[in-house]
């Protein structure tokens, strides 16, 4: 994973891309006799007739049609859970998880996903699901497809390279990437690699509207970055392995499908990095909501209620006046997923560590712990700098439903609630 990829820029873009020169055809998707002999396919993330807007598809060129393949038969990968997520019950509980280990033994991307938590419904394509990854080693001879969604993925340790039909991207801690629903693709690893990855089963990712913010700022669209065409021509058998309406499933082709010499469209993987998110908040008083730290957001049909949104807690200045800074006690409609990608968060001064998690249900009452609330009330107010913090948030319109893994792991930390024990009690005049 040393030779330095490219990509093309921009979010949502209709690109066009070629492996080797004149594969693309020009000036029309589905030529008679496209060039080389290549095949044409249409892959549609949207209705064919979703508003233009909305409308998402992609027109690949490849060696071999993707239809030429054999039946699928059941595959067993017992914690990659899937709504309903019925096997445990819903809790108000608010529940943290520590870090869990890479295990020993060999794992990659596929074996190693593990569901925290989720909700709605697969077969309506509501709802969205909470994955973490402990992973080893890479995809061998093997791709992973996801029709049940659109799979965001949040490295925490290690770098990721994902091989997918539309070319290839690297990613590191820090950095996101987003595989669009059907995409077939490959994780490939150094090392010990474990992230978090936000499934949602509606509507694709896309950026939050700005409102009175105007044309620029929190996640800029160029930064975006989306691969150049690149394929494999390997006629081997190879697992493919999809996730459909929950349940795994395996076929095994003759050749890789990452056969793609030349694509076009406005359907693709993307890749982007923390880092460029231009954090915007009060430089007068009070704690905003956090919408103003919105990466992405996969809406519902309610708007401004969303499916999911990606939400992150980066580097910033804070400098609010009279103001008790860091997040507020609060209970929310919507649900809360956090993990931690490195550093400490500011509203938890111990307890919440890289590569663990937490889950603050609708209306579940959460906020600072006693340390972060005695530091806070009694810091002197000058600017001060939070460096070297990313935490993030999958928020959702609905209750995220624990898996029984989740509740059973040693990973899920039995004291959590005392971290909000000790408050000393207000005392009126
Ligand atoms: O609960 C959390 O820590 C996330 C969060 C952060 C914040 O700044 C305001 C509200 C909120 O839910
Ligand atoms: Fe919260």
């Amino acid at each position: 994973m040393t030779d330095a990829l490219q990509y093309q820029s921009g979010f949502g873009n209709h690109l066009s891309s070629e492996a080797v020169p004149g594969a693309l055809p020009v000036g029309q998707n589905s030529p008679q006799k496209p060039p080389f002999g290549l095949y044409a396919e249409q892959l549609s993330g949207t209705a064919f007739t979703a508003p233009r807007h909305e409308n998402r598809r992609s027109w690949l060129y490849r060696l071999r049609p993707s239809a030429g393949h054999g039946p699928y038969a059941p595959y067993v990968q017992d914690r990659l859970k899937s709504s309903p997520f019925d096997a445990a019950a819903p809790t108000p509980n608010r529940l943290r998880w520590d870090p869990m280990d890479v295990p020993a033994e060999p794992v990659d991307f596929v074996d190693g996903l593990v569901t925290i938590g989720g909700n709605g419904d697969v077969a309506t394509q509501i709802g969205m699901a909470a994955h973490l990854y402990l992973a080893n080693r890479s995809m061998i001879d093997r791709v992973f497809q996801n029709a049940d969604g659109e799979l965001l993925v949040v490295p925490q340790q290690g770098a990721l390279r994902f091989v997918t039909e539309f070319g290839r991207i690297d990613v590191a801690p820090g950095e996101i990437v987003v595989i669009p629903r059907g995409v077939r693709f490959r994780v490939e690893l150094d090392g010990p690699a474990r992230g978090y990855v936000c499934e949602t089963y509606g509507a694709a990712f896309r950026l939050p509207e700005l409102g009175p913010i105007g044309s620029n700022g929190l996640a800029n669209s160029r930064d975006f970055l989306t691969p150049v065409a690149a394929f494999e021509d390997l006629e081997r058998p190879t697992e493919v392995i999809q996730k459909f309406q929950g349940g795994l499933w395996l076929g095994t082709w003759d050749h890789s499908p990452l056969d793609v010499v030349a694509w076009h469209g406005n359907l693709a993987p993307y890749k982007y990095d923390l880092a460029r998110f231009n954090t915007i908040n009060t430089v007068s008083f009070d704690h905003p909501d956090p919408s103003i730290f919105t990466v992405l957001t996969a809406p519902s049909e309610i708007p401004g209620t969303a499916n999911v949104d990606f939400v992150i807690f980066p580097p910033r200045w804070m400098v609010a006046e009279h103001t008790f800074r860091p997040p507020w006690f609060h209970r929310n409609v919507m649900s809360e997923f956090m993990g931690l990608v490195t550093g400490a968060y500011d509203a938890k001064a111990g307890g919440f560590s890289p590569g663990g998690a937490s889950l603050h249900n609708m209306m579940s009452d959460h906020g600072p712990d006693v340390a972060s609330h005695t530091g806070a009330t009694q810091a002197e107010l000058a600017p001060h700098k939070i460096d070297g913090t990313l935490a993030f948030m999958f928020e959702s319109r609905w209750v995220i439903r624990p898996t029984k893994f989740a509740l059973e792991t040693s990973a899920l930390q039995a004291d959590y609630d005392a971290c909000w024990t000790g408050f000393p009690k207000a005392k009126l005049p």
